[in-house]
């Protein structure tokens, strides 16, 4: 049994909304995340669907914002919501600037000066936290599935690409697809992973989906007026890069939607169907 902290908890549709931390061995601090467990937890073991957040977001925006509980409740999954970064690590520049260091993890694993002490988020996600998770709820650890906005699109897409027997399904509203190509993602892995570009690739989910693709559909909303669609997030390079290896690709562009959690909210119920299908619960 790994040791968590309880910090918070709230009844919600029948459940149990908590707030948690625990000390990481990969990123050697206290690391927080939110766990949802619909009433029938209390029953039986469940499928865990982890989502990872965006730029700026911490453990709770998701549970507060995006409404998923009602369908969380509704199929039977938990619903697991970690932190976007390590935090209060000591590391210089780590509160400088907003799309670097806290909030701002990237989802991958520095190995670069001073990040790669603690800035270990990818093997964070796949691993330790799923670990932690699985000893600590009442789970069923084969049936996992993630998804996740923008910074968290991302990350879910490289960590289900490259761990297709852990994870089922997955999904992404307004994810960036190719950090190899937006200035967000430049900035970022060249920080956390030097400047040697050929070790960016197996974070950037335009080339991951072409070398090693995914065994199902992907579910990807997009609205027309994120702010950040053309300079940031890039979504015709991933529907040509799926398009050239015949990757199934459920790519929604939604009309008048902008970036923010009032989108997430709107479509949340279909990214959580898409997964409830993927666990043999629809
Ligand atoms: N701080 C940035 C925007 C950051 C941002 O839009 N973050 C998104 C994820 S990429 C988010 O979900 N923010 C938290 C929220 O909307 O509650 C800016 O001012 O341009």
């Amino acid at each position: 049994m790994t040791d968590i902290n309880l910090i918070a908890e709230y009844k919600s549709f029948d459940g149990k909304l908590g707030f948690y931390s625990h000390v990481s061995n990969l990123c050697k601090c206290e690391m927080r995340f939110s766990v949802y467990q619909p009433p029938q937890a209390t029953q039986k073991p469940l499928p865990v669907l982890y989502f990872l957040s965006g730029l700026t977001c911490r453990e709770d925006v998701f549970m507060i914002k995006a409404g998923a509980q009602y369908w969380a409740a509704k199929y039977g999954i938990i619903i697991v919501a970690p932190d976007t970064s390590p935090r209060l690590t000591g590391t210089p520049g780590e509160n400088d600037e907003w799309d670097i260091g806290t909030g701002a993890g990237f989802y991958v694993d520095a190995t670069a000066e001073p990040w790669k002490s603690h800035y270990q988020m990818y093997s964070y996600i796949v691993q330790e936290l799923p670990t932690v998770i699985n000893s600590n709820f009442p789970t069923q650890p084969d049936q996992q599935s993630i998804f996740g906005h923008s910074m968290g699109g991302h990350g879910a897409l490289i960590c289900a690409m490259r761990n297709p027997d852990i994870y089922k399904s997955v999904s992404a509203f307004a994810p960036i697809v190719t950090p190899m190509n937006c200035a967000w993602g430049k900035k970022a892995f060249s920080l956390y992973l030097g400047n040697n570009q050929e070790t960016w690739r197996d974070y950037d989910a335009c080339e991951l989906v072409q070398k090693v693709g995914y065994h199902s559909s992907i579910l990807i909303d997009q609205g027309t007026a994120d702010e950040f669609l053309n300079h940031q997030l890039l979504p015709e390079e991933f529907i040509n890069a799926c398009a050239k290896v015949n990757q199934p690709l459920n790519f929604r562009y939604q009309p008048g939607y902008d970036h923010s959690y009032y989108f997430i909210a709107t479509f949340v119920a279909d990214h959580i169907r898409h997964h409830a299908i993927a666990f043999g619960l629809e």
